[in-house]
């Protein structure tokens, strides 16, 4: 539906028409001259409408200008090959009534408005909401944009500051415990946010399910860690917009992640049949990634410097871990596989159980395409998908590993190369020969020789838990 009134702009006083159209702002600028410059807001960048004191609010959020410094393909290297971050910033847009008569035409303009761009801003007042920040995760950045950012944006969007609550995290796995106390007492509907990376988001999860609550919550993911893979796979690349579909509630997803078991096998036939699980561990489900090899010895090995390097830390271990590259003997079993097909560009359905006994180079296992912003390792991965992504390299030296990972970083090209291997499955065994390092959502579990990882896909909505993500 058209609608329109009338108004001034509250700074500038300059005579504008505000025009609601197709989930568009648009405000024509009434210049001297006839012809008239329109500027225009798409309403889904739009957090708060407010008609206060006769003055119309308009609050929204707004890209930066790119920084359009291109690289040449032939300068392209693991170091320099990340993208740029796009910037967000708020801006809030004010009107008044031209003369008295149009007071009526600006306050009716406002209802109508605040009912399309934001329908389900009566709710939000009564809701719960438990934001779950960690002050340490990626550039230290959390504390500072909950103040300047997400805050502001969540009570100017509708949420009553007396039922928002702030938790810090703590260090060495205490935020799961935390998140299942306040979890218990939980009623329906309540939102959690998590202000983290990927580490914080695995914690909240866990202790949620840790507490198994009869009510439905609601998940927010607003990324300020490093890798921040869980966002990225619901698109959510930065704070602004992660806060505005939070505020905006238009859709909630269930997701699905990866349960994961630990255990060994000595066995020499049908060992998957024969593993002894360590059944002490608490369960622990994966939200983003299972990693052996290369990529986890990308994480162990460069899990003091997160503090000093941002994501390059990655590349630059990397580099390192290439000039003595090694390659991991182990048995791997998926069930229930597809694999993919670079010349048909989709995945074939295995008739039986993929089964490999070989040396891996490179093994992850992944419920999200991106492991960090541009880093496109499993790109048709989900969370909102049932299966579990597999991307494998055996036996390959160190430049078709450096091929592959260039391509990763170029839309995940890499797949359809010959040498990497792209599987989805739900259901993953696999047996290391020797004592091995494992990355389980970016943390780092030591694996005996013998030792089996056992991966099942389950949905975050089922009989024992209930809860949706903004997506
Ligand atoms: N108050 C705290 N002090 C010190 N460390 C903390 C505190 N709270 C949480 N941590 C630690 O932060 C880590 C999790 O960080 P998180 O994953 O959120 O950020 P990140 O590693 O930068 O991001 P990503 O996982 O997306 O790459 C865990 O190791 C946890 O023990």
């Amino acid at each position: 539906m058209v609608y329109s009134t009338p108004a001034k702009n509250n700074i500038t006083n300059e005579g504008v028409q505000l025009l609601v159209d197709n989930s568009q702002l648009m405000v024509e600028h009434k210049n001297s001259s006839t012809v008239a410059t329109k500027e225009i807001f798409d309403l889904e960048f739009i957090y708060g409408i407010e008609y206060d004191d006769e003055i119309l609010s308009v609050h929204l959020i707004e890209k930066e200008k790119e920084d359009t410094k291109v690289i040449g393909e032939a300068q392209k290297t693991l170091t320099n090959i990340r993208p740029q971050d796009v910037k967000w910033h708020l801006r809030t847009l004010q009107f008044i009534s031209v003369t008295g008569d149009d007071k009526q035409s600006l306050s009716e303009f406002a209802i109508q408005f605040q009912q399309e761009a934001l329908p389900h801003r009566d709710e939000l007042p009564k809701t719960r909401v438990i934001v779950v920040l960690n002050p340490t995760s990626g550039l230290q950045l959390a504390t500072n944009y909950w103040k300047t950012v997400v805050q502001p944006m969540l009570v100017m969007g509708g949420f009553s500051e007396s039922n928002i609550t702030k938790l810090i995290t703590e260090s060495d796995g205490k935020t799961r415990a935390l998140v299942q106390g306040v979890a218990q007492e939980l009623t329906d509907h309540a939102i959690i946010i998590s202000m983290g990376g990927d580490g914080t988001l695995h914690e909240i999860v866990n202790g949620l399910l840790d507490a198994s609550p009869h009510c439905r919550i609601r998940l927010g993911v607003i990324p300020v860690g490093s890798g921040n893979a869980f966002a990225l796979g619901l698109n959510i690349e930065n704070v602004e917009q992660a806060t505005l579909k939070i505020i905006q509630g238009k859709k909630e997803e269930p997701f699905y992640m990866m349960d994961v078991k630990l255990g060994q096998s000595h066995a020499t036939a049908n060992w998957q049949e024969n593993i002894e699980y360590d059944d002490t561990k608490q369960p622990t489900r994966l939200l983003v990634v299972m990693s052996w090899g290369f990529h986890a010895q990308i994480v162990s090995k460069s899990r003091y410097l997160r503090y000093f390097m941002g994501n390059k830390r990655f590349s630059l271990v990397a580099m390192f871990l290439l000039k003595f590259l090694q390659q991991y003997p182990g048995e791997l079993v998926l069930k229930n596989a597809m694999k993919y097909n670079a010349e048909l560009e989709r995945f074939i359905d295995m008739e039986q159980d993929v089964v490999l006994n070989d040396e891996f180079t490179y093994f992850i296992a992944s419920k999200q395409h991106s492991l960090e912003k541009g880093f496109k390792i499993a790109p048709f991965s989900s969370p909102l998908k049932k299966e579990m992504d597999v991307v494998l390299l055996r036996r390959v030296d160190a430049e078709t590993l450096t091929t592959a990972s260039m391509g990763a970083f170029q839309g995940g090209i890499h797949v359809n190369s010959e040498p990497v291997e792209y599987y989805k499955t739900t259901d993953l065994l696999l047996r290391v020969k020797h004592k091995a390092e494992l990355c389980l959502d970016g943390e780092i579990h030591d694996l005996p020789a013998k030792g089996v990882v056992h991966l099942k896909v389950i949905g975050s909505s089922s009989t024992e838990s209930n809860f949706t993500v903004f997506v």
